[in-house]
């Protein structure tokens, strides 16, 4: 039996729900790009690659509004400046992702899942029009369910997208897992009921995931097959 059945009381999950930035693929490569091309833009010093880092996982609209802020706490950013920055931000981040690269484990979980018949789900706070260009360009195959951050009118940590994905699935929280790497992501699986993998190698406001308690920490993907 593998980890992944082991979870579910040695049954498959009904169907397997995943984070984007920080768990599929290693994205703020290209994210600090066009951070970076937004500060510069605005006659401000690039922030790099380390501490965008540190900011991403709750939407573009934050990442920017941190960014200008230059720290995790945007809330002396200004309003109108801030939407400026967005715009600039979404312009420069729809130049290119070849940066982003797919995390080791992925590929072979995906095709596990999928050799088995297993619904999958992508639910990113990323904005919505950047999610399947990015799938397909990485070349992850298809995902029945695709939820931006801006595709529902609340993104994670509410749980919302995770409740509307197994609605449309017919699927009970307890038969279904979600995998990520932020606090968002636990705190949205456990709003939802569904059991929550984490992974150590994506982004958690540079905080260890195992504070936060998802239901098993992996390094790798391929940990729940073996
Ligand atoms: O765009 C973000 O802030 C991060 O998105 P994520 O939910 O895929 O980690
Ligand atoms: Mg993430």
């Amino acid at each position: 039996m593998t980890p992944l059945e082991r979870l579910f009381g040695g049954q498959l999950p009904k169907l397997v729900m995943f984070d984007l930035d920080g768990t599929l693929m290693d994205s703020v490569p290209d994210l600090a790009a066009a951070v970076d091309s937004m500060l510069i833009q605005l006659g401000r010093p690039p922030a790099g690659m380390a501490r965008v880092r540190d900011w991403v996982g709750n939407g573009s609209p934050t990442l920017v509004r941190r960014a200008l802020a230059g720290q995790l706490d945007d809330s002396g950013v200004d309003r109108a400046e801030g939407e400026v920055a967005l715009g600039l931000f979404m312009k420069a981040y729809a130049g290119g992702h070849a940066l982003t690269t797919v995390y080791p484990g992925v590929a072979p979980l995906l095709r596990w899942l999928r050799t088995r018949a297993i619904p999958l789900a992508v639910i990113t706070n990323k904005p919505e029009q950047f999610v399947e260009p990015l799938l397909r360009e990485k070349e992850l195959g298809h995902f029945d369910w695709i939820v931006g951050g801006d595709t529902l009118p609340n993104q994670k940590p509410d749980p919302a997208g995770l409740l509307h994905v197994l609605s449309q699935a017919g699927v009970s929280a307890d038969e279904a897992l979600f995998i990520g790497d932020s606090r968002n992501d636990v705190l949205a699986a456990r709003a939802a009921g569904v059991r929550c993998v984490a992974l150590t190698y994506g982004y958690n406001h540079g905080r260890p995931i195992a504070e936060e308690k998802p239901d098993r920490v992996l390094d790798d993907l391929r940990e729940l097959l073996v």
